[in-house]
């Protein structure tokens, strides 16, 4: 998981570590901050931060030392200035420090370039209803593939089980081996199942992603019953226009349980920048039966001499799995829908 780091420390968000004119010298003399403190960036509006300092909310924008660096929801960052949370108080965060992940989307047609969505989260929960509206198996394989791109852990969260029975949506996962847990209307939090839910979030931070309507923002709010008046009005989890919002919302679970992080559509979810020898290194033991692929080859269907082929015709690989990764890998490729 280490190496992750590296791997997106050099070709990071828009503007990452451009080189840049410098209009002036290299100076020995930056400043060094001794004085900041460290926060989380819990919103981003228009270069606004909410940021969640020693348990408060308060509004920073960056130092200009940062340049473009981007900064996202999710970054452990160091702020400096009016960190007292009053109306008006505005810090500068001076430091973005290395992140442990990053969930990105590439270019699509509402938004021509690369991002990062989410820093430092762990954990990358897709919500998908049983039942209206129907799953979307295109969806739920892109957004796995992102998952596992970013090294996060993927966990189906199947809504609605009040309605349908997830045993037809979970054989097509199995052999993935991808965890899920399955919630229904019922119970005193209003929804049944949310203990396995919360299990599953302690003590992580964790991206919640979902087609509108399959009860996402129900979810969001028996986690975090307070939520809105935590997000003040900066961002209401529940309210109307959330979902026009293009930025991500972190809160945190009640004791301090862990972090969740509501996103808004799955619409945008470009996935051209996964490359098929990352998403293969998610699966080690597909992974090892492709060291004798020809150059290039990408493990796909198509492939003439693909190892995984091999090792099917040979007995060392389930088919189900071989067949379960190449749709991952073509959904990859598929139009966004
Ligand atoms: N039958 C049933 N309905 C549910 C369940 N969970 C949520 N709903 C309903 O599904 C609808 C959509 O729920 P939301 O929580 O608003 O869904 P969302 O994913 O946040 O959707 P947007 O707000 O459009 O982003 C609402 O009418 C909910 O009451 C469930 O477990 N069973
Ligand atoms: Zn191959």
């Amino acid at each position: 998981m280490v190496r992750n780091t590296n791997r997106y420390s050099d070709h990071d968000v828009e503007h990452y570590d451009r080189p840049r004119r410098r209009t002036r010298p290299r100076t020995k003399d930056r400043p060094t901050y001794d004085e900041a403190v460290d926060g989380v960036v819990v919103t981003v509006d228009r270069g606004r931060f909410t940021l969640i300092v020693d348990g408060r909310e308060i509004w920073a924008v960056k130092a200009r030392p940062l340049g473009r660096k981007g900064v996202v929801v999710g970054d452990h960052v160091r702020v400096v200035g009016d960190v007292s949370g009053i109306e008006g108080a505005l810090a500068r965060i001076v430091e973005v420090r290395p992140r442990s992940t990053v969930l990105r989307r590439t270019a699509d047609d509402d938004d021509p370039v690369e991002r990062v969505i989410v820093a430092n989260a762990s954990q990358l929960v897709v919500v998908i209803a049983l039942a209206d509206p129907e799953p979307r198996h295109g969806l739920i394989d892109r957004a796995l593939v992102a998952a596992y791109d970013a090294r996060m852990t993927p966990l189906l969260c199947l809504t609605k089980a009040d309605l349908a029975d997830p045993e037809t949506l979970l054989s097509t996962y199995r052999a993935l081996g991808v965890p899920w847990v399955v919630t229904q209307r019922g119970g005193d939090t209003g929804i049944d199942g949310l203990d396995e839910l919360r299990d599953r979030l302690e003590g992580r931070a964790s991206v919640l992603l979902g087609h509108s309507g399959v009860g996402k923002s129900t979810l969001v709010n028996a986690l975090v019953p307070d939520a809105r008046r935590e997000v003040g009005h900066v961002n209401a989890v529940t309210g109307r226009g959330r979902h026009t919002s293009t930025s991500a919302l972190m809160l945190e679970l009640p004791r301090a349980s862990g972090w969740i992080i509501d996103t808004p559509g799955i619409r945008s979810f470009g996935l051209a920048h996964v490359e098929p020898e990352h998403l293969i290194e998610a699966f080690p033991d597909l992974d090892e039966m492709t060291e004798d692929c020809p150059r290039g080859c990408t493990h796909g269907v198509d492939e003439p001499e693909c190892g995984l082929d091999v090792a099917v015709a040979e007995g060392q690989a389930d088919p189900d799995r071989v067949e379960s990764f190449r749709r991952l890998l073509a959904a990859r490729s598929e139009p966004l829908y």
